[in-house]
């Protein structure tokens, strides 16, 4: 080794060593220029508690420490009996105060946020910005209006948001024209949804469940995000261990106390062999889990024909897949003598324990739709989901399947669920494919959602211009069986299976 080292000659190419100083420790002038350079520094960004403090320290010198406690006696008294006595005056001050603080730092940092977003002119020899227009406090952050440049668009601006966000020092900043010239910039400092969410209280009674805002978790404003069932088909898109789950059991668990009433009815079907849904198995009057012999691997875009059709061949007909097409058959029935019913006196069905709302919950939808084993059961399968998401509504029989790939090749009838909502996704497209075109330049980012926010989604709401960010609230294993216990169907239909595997009446 010795014998190499001495033989071993610098060449062109190889690592270079460098000998390099210690940085020398600062010297101690040094280190008091810098912190009164910081001292000075805070106290311009924070003026609000500079200038009181430089105020006391001016009376203190002036006029020696006892009139200082004094006045400070005074002010602290005088700003408790304002709080005590008109806090509705008190708190608007306040406020107007750090909005005003607020609006100060947003000018501060304005020109030089809007020319490193190449959002400026250079009109006349001069640069020119959008105006800085109203800015409002909100419960996690901060509203900003800004009014655009001649030839300016809110999509320049959307196209920016996360410029903003990172400019202003804020978590998140979404973008919305206000039309005729304007835009806000709504910046968020504080996420509502970073920590877990816990489910709302479920009412005492059945007929109390609102099935037009069934409470499912927070939306990114804070406030509780609410789902209207009623007259919808609802699709949860999101790539593994997005957190579909959470948003099945989350409707399931909303539902619970209206279908052990007779309100409602639930339909699972978990290709999974039971792994999701069979938690709440006593919840649902019908079921079907597959087993073994009928859970095809699931294949790739590119043999994916192929397989099926070898399956199909190797495979003709399949019992557990009839029980499953047989389930769908009887909705579909179920459908069409309510629709056949309606004919001429109603137009929605108004759900009652005699005609509860039927709700058929399917844990990964591509397996009905891409991956089925034969070919007239596959049909009849194809059949079924078209009829009861096209005509579905209105009877009061519902869909409320999760999917993890949203192209058409595995859901061909995406468009007939009414409502959607964009998990975690793998790829930026399929952002638009679930939510609509121009859903993630309206700020959708769900292909960028953590992987550590699972439940974390996108949606549309009525009236909502922009789409929201919400998290599903996190429903533990316990409370799942608990809820099982607690709110059984009433009168199970048919079980396709019981636990024994025999069919039961
Ligand atoms: N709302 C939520 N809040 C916090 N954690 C959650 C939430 N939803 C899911 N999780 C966590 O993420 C994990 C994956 O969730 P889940 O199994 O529901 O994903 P998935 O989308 O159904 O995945 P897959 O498609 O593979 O079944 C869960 O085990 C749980 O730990």
């Amino acid at each position: 080794m010795a014998r190499q080292m001495a033989a071993w000659e610098p060449r062109r190419g190889d690592p270079v060593l460098v000998a390099t100083r210690r940085p020398q420790e600062p010297s101690l002038a040094a280190r008091v220029l810098q912190n009164v350079g910081r001292l000075l520094w805070w106290a311009v960004r924070y003026p609000y508690l500079s200038l009181p403090l430089l105020a006391a320290a001016w009376i203190g010198r002036q006029f020696g420490p006892l009139p200082l406690a004094l006045v400070l006696t005074v002010v602290t008294a005088a700003l408790v009996l304002w709080h005590r006595h008109r806090p509705a005056s008190f708190a608007r001050t306040f406020l107007l105060w750090r909005r005003w603080l607020r609006r100060v730092q947003y000018a501060r940092h304005w020109q030089p946020a809007m020319v490193g977003a190449d959002l400026h002119d250079g009109f006349g020899g001069q640069t020119q910005v959008p105006r800085l227009g109203r800015v409002t406090l909100t419960e996690h952050g901060e509203r900003v209006e800004v009014h655009l440049l001649h030839g300016q668009t809110p999509q320049q601006f959307m196209d920016r948001a996360d410029a903003f966000a990172h400019s202003f020092v804020a978590q998140r900043c979404s973008v919305r024209s206000l039309g005729t010239g304007r835009v806000v910039l709504a910046f968020q400092r504080v996420d509502p949804l970073a920590t877990v969410v816990e489910p709302a209280p479920l009412p005492a009674d059945g007929a109390d469940v609102d099935l037009a805002a069934l409470p499912l978790g927070l939306r990114e404003d804070g406030r509780p995000w609410t789902l209207g069932l009623l007259g919808r088909h609802v699709l949860l898109a999101g790539s593994a261990g997005a957190g579909k789950g959470s948003f099945l059991w989350g409707i399931i668990r909303a539902l619970a106390p209206a279908v052990t009433e007779g309100q409602v009815q639930l339909w699972g079907v978990d290709p999974k062999m039971g792994v999701e849904l069979s938690f709440g198995r006593s919840l649902f009057a019908r079921y079907w889990d597959g087993d073994a012999t009928t859970t095809p691997e699931p294949a790739s875009d590119d043999d994916d024909t192929a397989r099926r059709r070898t399956r199909r061949d190797d495979k003709p007909s399949d019992p557990a897949l009839a029980e499953l097409a047989q389930l769908l058959d009887d909705a579909v029935a179920l459908m069409q003598d309510r629709l056949r019913r309606m004919r001429g006196t109603s137009r929605s069905h108004v759900p009652t324990t005699a005609e509860p709302l039927v709700v058929l919950v399917v844990d990964e939808l591509a397996f009905l739709t891409a991956y089925a084993v034969d070919r007239d059961l596959d049909k009849r399968i194809d059949r079924s989901l078209r009829l009861l998401l096209s005509q579905g509504r209105a009877p009061g029989v519902l869909v409320v399947a999760g999917i993890q790939d949203p192209r058409k090749e595995t859901l061909p009838f995406r468009d007939l669920f009414t409502f959607r909502v964009a998990m975690r996704l793998v790829e930026p497209e399929a952002v638009d494919l679930v939510l609509g075109n121009g859903a993630r330049l309206r700020g959708a980012h769900a292909d960028a959602i953590a992987t550590t926010m699972p439940g974390t989604a996108y949606v549309v709401l009525d009236g909502e211009p922009e789409p929201v960010r919400v998290r599903a609230a996190w429903i533990g294993d316990d409370e799942l069986r608990d809820l099982a216990t607690r709110y059984p169907a009433p009168v199970p239909l048919r079980l396709v299976k019981d636990d024994t595997g025999e069919a039961a009446a």
